[in-house]
């Protein structure tokens, strides 16, 4: 990932945690230079994105108070959908974030949409600098230093399948209907509701449950986001049905790990034809290669800053080895293993090979932790059937991960 930010070492004030910090997104050089002069010579941070996928990074990473946006990215882009569709990603992650959108190319028509997608202001190019500098303040100075303490994970979608899914859920978001959310532990599941719940109409806080642990349903409509639907008890799924039949009934975003047909057998057809209007299916991570490099990179930037750590070096031949692997746990165990990366300062990431592999000897208890693993694993860490498989009940088997560290 290539920012200049360091490179105005002088006047970089990057590092200053009590200046004002703007992230401007533009993938203009000259103009990003003369951007970054502008500001710092008025005691306001500047950091810089190139695209998209960037500034999402930079944004997931960095305490910004202010979002200056370009609508086009790419060569002979015009149109601002690519700046449209960041904005929506941005105000995702930072629903109170103020952006302030630049537009040039694209016309006033663009912005007007801008400011109806939730831009806070715009500003045409050539920009006239006082008056850019005095909107960026006013703006500051109105919405107050905001760093994003409850800003969500970046959901990040390269491969055409999650493109294509994330659309469909940014299209359904505003509506009332319940969606059912299936994929694999680890793919991206509640990453995806929160995104919905974001999305949508509904203002007030979204209610997650498990339906695994859950004794009864929340008492408050709104949206509620119900981790291992499959799970949810024969008196719950009646209960539920009555709620989704009646008057002002909960949005229900449903998470599982089996897929719809394979539902259908624990859920109760007349839930399951609430539940299931929308069916949003993620496919696991080894499924979806580009989308391991563009994670990976993500990672990297973003566990580097978190940990205060040089961001280690990713070539080619390093992707191609993360697309090797089989990440059985999905992004979860990508996220973690990029972590351990950066924490360790170099490239280990044969963790999953070790672990399928027979030790030549072992003892009881590693053969014990291997089965429980296996079945685990085998049920995409689903409880309750890895519990079924083993012969356990599910305390016998939380206690024995808790045991094993799994
Ligand atoms: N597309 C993505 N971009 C960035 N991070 C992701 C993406 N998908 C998943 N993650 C990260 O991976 C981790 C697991 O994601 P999440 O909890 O949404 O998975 P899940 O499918 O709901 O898992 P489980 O079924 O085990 O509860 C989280 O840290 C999440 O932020």
């Amino acid at each position: 990932m290539t920012t200049f930010r360091n490179e105005l070492s002088e006047t970089d004030t990057s590092h200053d945690v009590d200046l004002p910090c703007l992230l401007f997104v533009d993938d203009d050089r000259d103009i990003q230079i003369a951007a970054c002069l502008l500001f710092q010579r008025r005691g306001i941070k500047i950091l810089s994105a190139y695209d998209a996928a960037e500034a999402l990074t930079v944004l997931a990473s960095h305490p910004v108070d202010l979002v200056l946006l370009d609508l086009n990215y790419s060569k002979g882009a015009r149109s601002g959908a690519e700046g449209l569709a960041l904005l929506k990603d941005i105000l995702v992650l930072r629903r109170d974030l103020p952006v302030l959108v630049v537009t040039g190319h694209s016309g006033v028509s663009i912005a007007v949409e801008a400011m109806r997608t939730g831009a806070t202001d715009f500003v045409m190019k050539p920009w006239n600098n006082d008056r850019l500098v005095s909107l960026v303040t006013s703006v500051l100075e109105k919405c107050g230093r905001n760093h994003g303490s409850d800003a969500e994970p970046v959901l990040i979608a390269a491969s055409e399948a999650i493109k294509r899914i994330v659309t469909e859920a940014d299209r359904i978001a505003p509506t009332r209907a319940c969606v059912l959310v299936s994929g694999p532990s680890g793919v991206g599941k509640m990453l995806l509701a929160r995104r919905i719940h974001a999305l949508s109409q509904e203002a007030g806080p979204v209610q997650s449950f498990s339906a695994e642990d859950c004794d009864d349903l929340p008492e408050e409509g709104g949206v509620w986001i119900c981790r291992e639907i499959e799970a949810l008890s024969p008196t719950l799924q009646r209960r539920l049905t009555d709620r989704l039949d009646g008057s002002a009934p909960p949005r229900v975003i449903a998470l599982t790990s089996l897929d719809p047909a394979a539902l259908s057998a624990h859920l109760q057809p007349k839930l399951m034809l609430h539940l299931g209007m929308v069916r949003l299916v993620l496919p696991p991570l080894r499924e979806r290669p580009e989308d391991i490099a563009a994670l990976a990179s993500h990672f990297l930037h973003y566990f580097s800053v978190r940990h205060g750590l040089p961001e280690p070096e990713c070539d080619t031949s390093r992707i191609a080895a993360l697309q090797a692997e089989t990440w059985p746990q999905n992004v979860r165990e990508l996220r973690a293993a990029i972590e351990r990366v950066v924490i360790m300062g170099e490239w280990q990431i044969s963790a999953n090979k070790a672990a399928n592999q027979t030790p030549e000897l072992q003892t009881l208890r590693d053969t014990e932790k291997s089965l429980v693993e296996a079945a685990l694993r085998r049920h995409s860490f689903n409880v309750t059937q890895a519990a079924r498989e083993l012969g356990l009940t599910r305390p016998a088997l939380y206690r024995r991960m808790a045991r094993y560290g799994l």
